[in-house]
């Protein structure tokens, strides 16, 4: 370790003493900390509960992070197995259970740098795809970890189109077992976490082929390494796809298979079965294949995407109240960065964006919980509302906490390039969630596929004579309640009001979806049939699934602040990062609110003034 560079990281004293800046900064707030932090936890027990893990994590040696930025991509892959391994015999002394709170907090309190995270999706996917027999078998091996998984879906040539996966599993009938094989270098699995060094086992994402028919997209569990040597078993190339971006300690693999067997018995069979004379069995829809990617989503927002965010938000808003630049006059001392009003207009929208992301992922994973059980039991009523709602919340949050987090690496000046400060790893590693679980603009669309559709059956409805009184799924119900065409604000506190901002983001979203689908119907009028006509319109359907999605999560907020009303002082603080993170939405897309006349320019002038001011009442 006798490298200059490690002088800068080992056995500094100065570091463990707080800032006096910070200490003073700590005790002017309005409001009880402590309440507030034990809404965040959901609860004063899971505090306790959180404290009492990181506490734990945070004095052992061996989950130490200090020399993570001097290591190579080898080098911190070894250590995150190892860091794996040492928590599972952890839990296990400790008595946690796979799943429990305790692991959440661990992986936040190491910063996710932990081995084996596909193995975790894979048992998440064998709970939503599998059979209770299936679950029954592989949860024990994968718990105890005498297998290692991955899941294996995206192939060279395809990664969006899941239609056109190539890999095969051929079923065959005399002897009961499936083929699966890779027929094109195109069909090569490519970036699977945890392939490359480590799973013994994968979930392999296959067209299935029987009873001579293609029937889509199905999941097979595929032994790929031996459990005896950890060498490739036959039929079976695989390896690490070599450096990335980010996710260092992650061993992204690729794998060929060639005309690999399993039994039949290895096909995730919840929602569709092969008996053993080849018949094929839907239990579901197709879309009940693609359950798993809902919930994944649903469970990366809170477990790996939104705390990148708000990490980002703590650094850099420490950071602001200890360093001083330039003076505010030029006989005053140098300022606090955090005093100049520029600097908070930087970070507050982005505190505040880190605040309605965590409610909304919340009320998310809510809805999920609820309508999880109902899907497995193939009641699939909540799942194109939650398909959409996952798709549309997973690309906007990981846009936006793309865009936070790069924003306060920036506000922090030279020192937020330097990885000591933590903010560049938060940003290369945030920059994956707009690509891994499904590429955002094609979420995006999956969004506005479901807007489009609901708002037309809401006019069919409409339509005098109608039989159909379908109701409207709740996310969308706005779609159909009476709509201002003029804003009421007549100064700047009336937009200090959750119901004023609420409806004029509703407002917006109503109307972009209106005009998404009235430029679809003019293209088609003009000759092209849907699919064409869709791909023209395609911009203008983004646009409108943005809105739709920043509506909700302004919505999640409010309701949120709601349920307060007991808690006056905690209630104020959060109201002004709700209020601060729509005017923000409003600011940022002021022309989507001046383009009917909804707002007048001296209306955005007026949510300037009440923004700037809360700027100054966060501070
Ligand atoms: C440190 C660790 C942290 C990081 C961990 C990272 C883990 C990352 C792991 C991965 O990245 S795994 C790979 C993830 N890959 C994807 O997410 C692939 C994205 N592509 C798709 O989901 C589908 O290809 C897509 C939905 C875009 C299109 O599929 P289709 O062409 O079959 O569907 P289509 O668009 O025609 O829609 C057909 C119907 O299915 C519905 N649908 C589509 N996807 C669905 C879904 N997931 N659930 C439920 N319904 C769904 C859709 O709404 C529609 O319903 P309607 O007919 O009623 O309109
Ligand atoms: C860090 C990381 C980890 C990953 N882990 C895994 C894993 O463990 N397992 C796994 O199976 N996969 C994994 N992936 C792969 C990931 O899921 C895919 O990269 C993702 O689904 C996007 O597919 P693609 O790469 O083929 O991009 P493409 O779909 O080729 O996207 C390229 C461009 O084409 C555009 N595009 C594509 N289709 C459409 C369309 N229909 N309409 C409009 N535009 C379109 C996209 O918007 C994008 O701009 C991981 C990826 C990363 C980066």
């Amino acid at each position: 370790m006798g490298s200059p560079v490690h002088r800068v990281s080992l056995g500094d004293t100065w570091s463990r003493q707080v800032h006096p800046n910070i200490e003073s900064e700590r005790y002017i707030q309005s409001f009880n900390v402590e309440r507030l932090i034990n809404i965040l936890d959901g609860g004063a027990q899971n505090t306790a509960l959180r404290r009492k893990v990181e506490s734990i994590i945070h004095s052992d040696p061996e989950f130490s992070l200090k020399d993570n930025y001097f290591m190579t991509q080898n080098e911190r892959y070894v250590a995150a197995v190892r860091k794996k391994f040492h928590l599972q015999i952890t839990a296990k002394r400790l008595g946690w259970s796979e799943n429990s709170p305790e692991f959440y907090y661990v992986y936040r309190a190491l910063s996710g740098e932990l081995a084996l995270n596909l193995h975790h999706v894979f048992l998440k996917s064998l709970r939503s795809l599998g059979s209770e027999e299936q679950i029954a078998k592989w949860t024990p091996l994968c718990n105890e970890f005498q297998i290692i998984a991955s899941y294996a879906q995206t192939e060279l040539g395809h990664g969006t189109n899941l239609r056109g996966l190539e890999t095969e599993a051929t079923y065959d009938a005399a002897t009961q077992e499936f083929v699966v094989h890779s027929p094109t270098l195109t069909a090569t699995k490519w970036w699977p976490g945890d392939l490359g060094r480590s799973a013994t086992h994968t979930l392999v994402q296959a067209q299935l082929i029987c009873s001579g028919a293609r029937q889509g997209m199905h999941a097979f569990i595929v032994p790929i390494r031996s459990l005896q040597d950890h060498t490739p078993l036959p039929g079976v190339t695989v390896g690490d796809i070599g450096p990335k971006m980010g996710f260092d300690h992650i061993d992204h693999g690729f794998l060929r298979l060639d005309h690999v067997r399993v039994p039949r018995e290895n096909m995730l069979s919840r929602f569709a079965q092969v008996l053993p004379d080849g018949t094929y069995v839907k239990l579901g829809t197709l879309q009940t294949n693609y359950f798993s990617m809902v919930v994944l989503r649903v469970d990366l927002l809170l477990g790996e995407i939104i705390p990148l965010l708000q990490k980002a938000c703590v650094i850099a808003i420490r950071y602001s109240v200890i360093r001083r630049q330039s003076s505010i006059r030029p006989s005053d001392p140098e300022a606090k960065i955090l005093d100049y009003q520029t600097q908070q207009q930087k970070l507050f929208p982005q505190l505040a964006t880190a605040y309605a992301f965590h409610f909304l992922a919340s009320g998310l994973l809510e809805f999920l919980r609820s309508s999880y059980d109902a899907i497995l039991n193939k009641d699939f009523s909540h799942l194109p509302e939650l398909h959409a709602l996952s798709a549309g919340i997973k690309a906007m949050t990981s846009d936006l906490c793309l865009q936070g987090t790069e924003l306060c690496r920036q506000a922090c000046g030279g020192h937020g390039y330097s990885k000591l400060s933590g903010l560049p790893s938060l940003v290369s590693r945030v920059t994956a969630s707009c690509t891994y679980e499904g590429d955002n603009t094609v979420l995006y669309l999956q969004t506005a596929r479901f807007l489009v559709k609901n708002y037309l059956q809401a006019q069919a409805q409409a339509t005098p004579g109608s039989t159909l009184q379908k109701s409207l799924p709740q996310s969308i119900a706005y779609l159909t309640t009476t709509d201002l065409a003029r804003c009421p604000a007549q100064k700047a506190a009336d937009f200090l009001h959750p119901k004023l901002y609420t409806t004029a983001w509703a407002h917006v979203a109503t109307r972009l979806i209106k005009d998404s689908v009235h430029h679809l119907e003019t293209v088609m009028q003009s000759g092209a049939d849907w699919d064409e006509a869709w791909n023209q319109t395609t911009v203008i359907h983004l646009q409108a699934a943005k809105a739709h999605c920043f509506y909700i999560s302004v919505k999640s907020f409010t309701e949120t602040l709601e349920k307060l009303e007991n808690q006056p002082a905690v209630q104020q603080v959060l109201k002004r990062l709700c209020d601060l993170y729509a005017l923000h939405g409003i600011l940022t897309n002021a022309g989507d609110f001046l383009h009917d006349g909804f707002l007048s320019g001296a209306q955005v002038d007026a949510v300037r003034t009440a923004y700037l001011d809360l700027l100054r009442l966060i501070r």
